[in-house]
């Protein structure tokens, strides 16, 4: 009897280099497996769970693919008769290695009596939507495409008058599936009562299983955990398990994902340690400058430390003084930096309080001219009781002299403006 496959095609016709059914000669796992040529992107893993090895293990692929090409077929509708006309097809989308493992034909013959099988109930046709080794989820709006298990059983004892429906949701309830989940995709009689047949187990949420509920369908398949109603199948044979590990994310949402985390890191950081704005230091000495009330210390000279003033003077020493007016003595002095200047201690108890001072202090600190003499900066202490004004000093003899001489310079002090 010759094979034939659910299109009803004669295996010999087909296969150039037939194996023998595990049932009959060599086991599946000397089978060897294509190799999988899948477009770099969004690649997944193909992990094939050996039937004959350690029900977890994952046996990769050999590096060497067979030189024949194995069977790749595209999902079929039911067919009305193993012997009609046969619509096998290659599916150019496909990877190779996708689909039924080929066993050999048998040598005997086939007559008339598959005619009167009971057939697979194989999932119709769908829209081509889904990349490489991705199929549509039916019943999913638009092309949600998922990852599926790969199922390869082989049946034996099978009822002729195969009830499917009930072997579906005996095989769905031993995996722990829904009936929605598995989709037969082509079958291969070896007899009358044995039979190759392929499905999709397709993921019920998500869009692949994980490695975990992989390896459960394939150590219950594996372990013979799966019980049918003997009345339906005999026996059965897991020949293959391919699970398809979803791709990691690509490396454009990685690196979206790292930039937004950066960024999000940065900011974070950066409110966290981010000083507060403070204002530019004026030079200072160890005196900080007074505030009179709600009046801001003169921003546009220098406060004057009193131990700079003090030192600069030889401590107001009678030596240094320049002259008096009438609010005060003025000493001659050198600061820190080397400025020589005229230093104007003002009556103590003077007529100005402190917030005058400050007030002058700062008109005095921006009026420029030539014929100005130049606020160096100032004191003053925090109770006011002590103001010093400090100007540049005017060389070559008093302001008298300036004044009262043939140079027209003219001298305004703190207390004429
Ligand atoms: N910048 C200066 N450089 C050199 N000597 C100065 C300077 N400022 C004041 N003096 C000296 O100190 C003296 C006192 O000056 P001050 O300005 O205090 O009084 P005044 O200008 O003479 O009169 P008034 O008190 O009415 O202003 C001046 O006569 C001058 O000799």
């Amino acid at each position: 009897m010759a094979d034939v496959n659910s299109a009803g095609v004669k295996a010999e016709e087909r296969f150039l280099s037939p194996i023998e059914a595990p049932m009959l000669g060599p086991p599946v796992s000397d089978m060897p497996l294509p190799s999988v040529t899948a477009p770099k992107f969004q690649k997944p893993h193909r992990k094939h769970f050996s039937p004959l090895g350690s029900p977890p293990s994952v046996v990769a692929a050999p590096a060497s693919p067979p030189n024949y090409d194995p069977l790749v077929t595209s999902a079929h509708p039911p067919t009305s008769s193993s012997l009609s006309k046969p619509s096998m097809k290659k599916s150019a989308s496909s990877p190779p290695g996708v689909g039924l493992i080929v066993l050999a034909p048998l040598q005997s013959d086939p007559g008339d009596s598959l005619s009167g099988l009971a057939h697979p109930p194989l999932s119709p046709d769908v829209s081509d939507c889904c990349g490489p080794e991705l199929v549509l989820k039916r019943g999913s709006h638009g092309c949600h495409c998922v990852y599926p298990i790969k199922l390869d059983l082989l049946l034996s004892n099978v009822s002729q008058n195969h009830n499917w429906d009930m072997f579906l949701q005996e095989l769905a309830s031993e995996l722990g599936l829904l009936v929605s989940q598995i989709e037969l995709i082509n079958f291969y009689f070896l007899s009358l009562s044995r039979l190759n047949i392929s499905m999709d187990i397709i993921p019920h949420s998500g869009v692949s299983f994980s490695a975990s509920d992989a390896s459960k369908i394939n150590t219950s398949l594996y372990l013979h955990k799966v019980n049918f109603d003997p009345t339906l199948v005999g026996d059965y044979k897991l020949l293959n398990l391919t699970w398809f590990e979803p791709p990691p994310p690509s490396p454009v949402l990685m690196i979206t994902i790292i930039s937004t985390v950066l960024v999000c890191s940065c900011v974070s950081r950066g409110r966290r340690t981010e000083p507060p704005l403070k204002e530019p230091e004026k030079p200072r000495t160890i005196d900080t400058a007074p505030v009179a009330g709600s009046v801001p210390h003169p921003s546009s000279t220098r406060f004057l430390a009193y131990e700079e003033l003090r030192e600069a003077t030889g401590n107001f020493a009678p030596a240094s003084i320049l002259g008096e007016g009438g609010f005060g003595k003025v000493f001659k002095g050198v600061l820190s930096d080397g400025t020589a200047v005229a230093i104007k201690r003002l009556t103590s108890g003077g007529q100005q309080g402190g917030k005058e001072f400050l007030v002058e202090v700062e008109m005095l600190s921006r009026l420029h001219h030539r014929n100005l003499v130049k606020l160096v900066g100032y004191y003053s202490s925090r109770d006011s009781s002590q103001n010093l004004l400090c100007y540049e000093l005017v060389p070559n003899g008093s302001l008298e002299s300036w004044l009262h001489g043939n140079l027209l310079s003219l001298h305004l002090n703190y207390c004429s403006v």
